[in-house]
């Protein structure tokens, strides 16, 4: 069965992108592992599936799973594709749409310089909605790997991320440390690691290590994680450039209880069509 497919990317974190409206589709997890292989598959981040809406006032459904093959709750660079997507592929003519995924509903807005406004939803930051087993909610958690007590904020945008301030991003051992504590027993459905460097109050370097893939180029609601916990630990303003190896991101943040907005670029690198 031939599948068509735009491959698109926002700041280098790449996806796969899939009309399941108008070709009805399911891919298993050795499907998704094998596609996602960048060398015997097409390569990618993120698998993303778009489907017709499933409730009433809402444009689209969107899943979302990792180049591991398992279904995940949330992608922030994946919506800005996903806006750009439909847009191009005639499946809608709004600017505005309403998208809901497996954890929520996001709305997204685009530009006519071609960015893209999400509107991510309100970060959770009670410790068992992470999920992670703390009693007590706070700004700062210890976790310990390898004799290392590594202190992180963690929240909630429907997928789990931890975030560690840093000296120097260029010199964290994201790949070491990212690892471990994504599999600590603390977070039983794993979790995001972000890596955090404060230039300024407005400004700040991020590396992530992704659940499910290991670091990418740039993560949405890593950038979302890391600009709500540096403001919950009074380092951050309510509006911060996110520099992330892969290009820049702007989010903003008026505080516990509201929704945090993530504005950036959308990519179309391709079309194509793969034998299933
Ligand atoms: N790896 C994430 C999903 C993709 C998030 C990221 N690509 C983004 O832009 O938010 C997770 O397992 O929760």
């Amino acid at each position: 069965m031939l599948i068509s497919f735009a491959k698109m990317q926002g700041l280098g974190n790449d996806f796969m992108v899939v009309d399941t409206i108008s070709q009805p589709i399911y891919f298993n997890e050795a499907q998704i592992r094998r596609l996602a292989d960048r060398h015997y598959g097409i390569g990618f981040d993120q698998l993303l599936l778009v489907e017709a809406p499933q409730q009433p006032d809402v444009d689209f459904h969107y899943r979302i799973f990792n180049a591991d093959g398992k279904e995940v709750e949330q992608c922030g660079n994946g919506a800005r594709c996903l806006a750009k997507f439909v847009k191009m592929m005639g499946l809608t003519w709004k600017y505005k749409l309403r998208i809901s995924t497996l954890k929520g509903v996001i709305s997204s807005r685009m530009h006519k310089d071609g960015n893209v406004t999400v509107e991510m939803g309100v970060p959770v930051l009670s410790p068992q909605r992470i999920p992670m087993r703390y009693a007590e909610q706070n700004t700062e958690y210890s976790v310990e790997t390898h004799g290392i007590r590594h202190k992180v904020g963690a929240l909630s945008l429907g997928n789990p991320h931890c975030v560690m301030t840093v000296e120097d991003v260029s010199r964290a051992s994201v790949d070491d440390w990212g690892s471990a504590i994504c599999q600590h027993n603390i977070f039983p459905e794993q979790v995001n690691v972000g890596f955090m460097q404060v230039v300024e109050r407005n400004h700040i370097k991020l590396r992530v290590y992704e659940r499910g893939v290991g670091e990418t180029l740039a993560c949405g609601t890593g950038a979302c994680a890391a600009a709500a916990i540096g403001q919950l630990q009074d380092k951050l303003d309510k509006r911060v450039k996110v520099q992330l190896p892969g290009g820049r991101l702007t989010i903003d943040w008026e505080g516990d209880g509201q929704p945090l907005y993530m504005t950036g670029p959308a990519e179309f690198v391709f079309e194509g069509q793969i034998e299933l």
